[in-house]
């Protein structure tokens, strides 16, 4: 019997997703439901799904349930699981604003990278406390054909490579994902930036998303640029108690981003649901070979 599963699509800078939302977590979302519905020819089309679950009735969150009611439960676009999204967090908190669930201000939002504090700002903007950054030691080189670079190990909850290059279009087509190298460098694979500078602390960027392939932005990543681009810089807020802010340009606009003498790291950006509809359940069965 066909019935009707509700979804919702929004971007944050481009990076899309496909919103779920579940409060009592009863919709099956296998990694081929996740693909099929992330397809942009013969499904909806997305970097990635963001399955909206009361903390309290999923079982990877319940216990952040008493301090954020919800769990942003992100899949990436072929179905497998992240640790955090950056920008998903933002298109998250704007879809709980507007179903209701939460009004402009301070929220908490559960994800598998923790609780995250969010601010909903009367302008529009949201700004995410995205955790500390750490840096683990170590060469890493990333290469695209004939080039390699060194690249910054820089773990945002998500493993990151981020590389400076001379000229963006260096990273190529990024149809597959960038070689690296060491091997367990990166375990479960990586998401790489390629960086470029545009001024006193203004980047640009270029990603490939383990998971997603060519993203127009990402979060997490945009973070993890501008902390590997303070130290390059010789700044480090930790270590001289003066926050480093750098304006972090992707393909799909801007995010600024601040790391606090605590090590802190607050992302500010966009966030915009930009459609609504219902999703067919048997074609999503046909679609997953259910
Ligand atoms: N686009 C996201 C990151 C999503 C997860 C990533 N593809 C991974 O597998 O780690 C962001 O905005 O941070």
């Amino acid at each position: 019997m066909s019935t009707r599963i509700a979804f919702l699509k929004g971007h944050g800078t481009e990076n899309d997703f496909v919103i779920v939302p579940d409060p009592e977590n009863t919709i099956d979302l296998p990694p081929a439901a996740v693909a099929a519905l992330c397809d942009r020819r013969a499904g909806i089309g997305g970097d990635g799904l963001l399955h909206v679950v009361r903390s309290a009735a999923h079982p990877e969150a319940r216990h952040m349930a008493a301090e954020a009611e919800w769990f942003m439960d992100y899949r990436n676009g072929d179905g497998s699981i992240a640790e955090m999204c950056g920008n998903g967090v933002r298109v998250f908190a704007r879809y709980l604003q507007r179903a209701g669930h939460v009004t402009e201000g301070d929220i908490a939002v559960a994800t598998r990278g923790g609780v995250k504090a969010v601010h909903i700002a009367k302008d529009g903007d949201v700004t995410v406390g995205m955790g500390r950054a750490l840096l683990p030691e170590g060469d890493v080189t990333v290469s695209v054909g004939e080039r390699s670079w060194p690249a910054r190990n820089v773990n945002m909850g998500n493993p990151h490579a981020v590389a400076f290059v001379d000229d963006l279009s260096h990273a190529g087509d990024l149809l597959s994902p960038p070689p690296f190298s060491p091997a367990a460098a990166y375990p479960d694979g990586v998401n790489v930036e390629f960086v470029i500078d545009r001024g006193p602390g203004h980047v640009a960027l270029r990603v490939h998303e383990r998971g997603s392939g060519e993203t127009r932005s990402c979060g997490t990543g945009a973070c993890a640029v501008a902390v590997a681009t303070a130290r390059r810089d010789g700044a480090d807020p930790a270590a001289t108690g003066v926050p480093a802010t750098y304006t972090v340009d992707v393909p799909g606009g801007t995010l600024v981003i601040t790391e606090r003498p605590d090590g802190e790291i607050e992302m500010t950006g966009p966030a915009v649901i930009v459609a609504e509809g219902e999703i067919d359940s048997v074609w999503l069965e046909s679609a997953t070979g259910a």
